[in-house]
């Protein structure tokens, strides 16, 4: 690896260089554009127009590209365009993959994965960095205080929209790194693959069936892979995550009237099945987390003297854990018991119920209907299968008690498989002397609590050592109201990403 681009990029790891332009609208020309210094002291609260994809990243985040939602395919569509033509003025060899119709509706069209690639040099390693340009729903009444498809910055430089951390900001992360090398006139250090999907935060649908495909085909060259999308532990020390807990997602309806009823006309006389519902529902998990599904604790791997060890060093507190749960509502007193509740344990969250009556005001209404919904979190050694029968077993013995009339079903909407890889490789060393570069600090190694259903599936396919390396802070809000990005981590981040293919290109292969 030449010494030269190193040298740029430890200049563009400083405050002031290049990345900073795009946080000073009001002395923003194009003769400095060029890779000018600007500096610190010119900075402006906003990050009105300035730099293309700091602008991008407010055009990407206009986009509702709502996954979950039917009526919003369009949209998803139209944010994979979005992307397809900005990695295409970057230069980069861009394709919008069909992945065919959504299982389960079949009259729904599954967005394309945008694949690229930019630099194909025999003699630079190729990183295969993986990212999705689909949200999670989000609609102002649910408590947001600025629209959530309109990028609102605030005076601390917070970057509040849906899809600013998750993960629209990290994928135009790539994005930016790119355009920063061409406008500074440095030679990028590897050849880059890129893959964004369109459905993560619907399970991936489609996307393992592509990748295995792909694997000795788009992604043949691939040395290693590079995810970012998840977040640091805290709002100040940068992590590497080596683990992601899975997700089996889960559908349970109850039903019996024709129709909705009055609760006056018939309450007391028919059986309820939000009444069901709710008494179902209530023995899956009790108030302290503990999973009331037999047998399920029994899947999960015992944990080694060695692992208890490892916590201890990790900077976190139970004020990091404060500030991002807003309250101070956790269940265990220390931060090893935090960690390992979730990191290395399964839990069990309700997240709604469809057919209810949720509007505000009073409505005296039987519902006919009602479809609850929940999730697992798995962690080694569960096996999906395993997980599936316990839980339906359980779910159907939990409603036969209860004597009802009514008809309940339960079934799996998606999986997705838990994840541990080695961080002793020369991809999280690379990433490693990124982040001192550009932070100053060694990273803590972190696993996650949240899903990435394909990482597993890049490892097994690519056979490649995949990195999680995350942009956004502990307090981003992702999935919640409010989800933002500080634009020091989109800025720093930016440059961690860009200063890790440097590294990567100059590391020597792992033992
Ligand atoms: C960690 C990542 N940014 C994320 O939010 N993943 C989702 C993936 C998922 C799994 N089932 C549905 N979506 C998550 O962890 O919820
Ligand atoms: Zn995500
Ligand atoms: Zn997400």
């Amino acid at each position: 690896m030449p010494l030269f681009p190193l040298r740029r990029i430890a200049s563009f790891a400083k405050p002031g260089h290049f990345i900073s332009r795009f946080s000073s609208p009001t002395s923003f020309t194009p003769r400095r554009f060029y890779y000018g210094y600007i500096s610190d002291s010119k900075m402006a609260p906003s990050l009105e127009p300035f730099f293309k994809h700091g602008a991008g990243l407010r055009k990407a985040v206009a986009i509702p590209s709502i996954s979950a939602q039917d009526e919003n395919r369009p949209d998803v569509v139209r944010m994979a365009q979005f992307l397809a033509d900005e990695l295409t003025a970057l230069g980069a060899e861009v394709q919008q993959r069909p992945l065919g119709k959504q299982p389960g509706k079949e009259h729904l069209e599954l967005p394309p994965v945008v694949i690229a690639r930019y630099g194909n040099d025999k003699n630079k390693r190729t990183i295969l960095v993986y990212g999705h340009y689909d949200v999670q729903p989000a609609l102002k009444e649910d408590g947001w205080a600025t629209e959530p498809f309109e990028l609102t910055i605030d005076e601390k430089d917070r970057m509040y929209g849906r899809g600013s951390t998750d993960d629209k900001g990290p994928v135009l992360g790539w994005l930016n790194v790119i355009d920063a090398h061409r406008k500074a006139g440095v030679e990028f250090p590897v050849n880059l693959l890129c893959c964004f999907e369109g459905m993560e935060e619907y399970g991936s649908e489609g996307l393992d069936d592509f990748i295995q495909a792909e694997a000795k085909q788009f992604f043949k060259d691939t040395d290693a892979v590079c995810i970012s999308d998840n977040y640091w532990l805290g709002t100040e020390k940068p992590c590497l995550t080596y683990g992601l807990r899975g997700c089996n997602y889960y559908s349970v309806s109850v039903e019996g009237p024709a129709q909705d009823l009055h609760s006056g006309v018939f309450g007391g006389s028919a059986h309820e099945p939000m009444t069901d519902l709710v008494n179902v529902l209530s023995k899956l998990v009790d108030a302290q987390g503990n999973i009331l599904i037999p047998g399920l604790m029994d899947l999960v791997a015992p944990v080694t003297e060695e692992e208890k060890s490892l916590y201890g060093d990790i900077s976190y507190t139970m004020e990091n854990l404060h500030e991002s749960l807003g309250s101070e509502t956790g269940i265990h007193p220390n931060k090893e018991r935090t960690l390992m509740a979730r990191w290395r344990f399964p839990s069990l969250s309700i997240h709604g119920v469809e057919g209810a009556y949720s509007a505000p005001g009073a409505k005296t209404v039987i519902p006919a209907k009602v479809i609850g919904k929940f999730s697992i979190r798995t962690v080694p050694n569960m096996e999906s299968a395993d997980v599936n029968k316990l839980v339906f077993d359980h779910v159907q013995a939990e409603f036969a008690k209860l004597n009802s009339k009514n008809k309940l079903n339960v079934w799996l909407q998606h999986d997705g498989k838990w994840w541990v890889a080695s961080p002793k490789h020369w991809n999280f060393s690379a990433a490693s002397k990124a982040v001192e570069q550009v932070f100053g600090v060694a990273p803590d190694m972190t696993r996650e609590g949240g899903s990435i259903p394909v990482t597993l599936t890049f490892e097994q396919a690519t056979g490649k050592n995949v990195l999680l390396l995350p942009m956004g802070s502990s307090t981003d809000a992702a999935h919640s109201v409010n989800e933002k990005l500080d634009r020091r981590n989109y800025i720093e981040g930016t440059k961690l990403l860009g200063a890790y293919l440097h590294y990567v290109a100059e590391e020597p292969n792992s033992a």
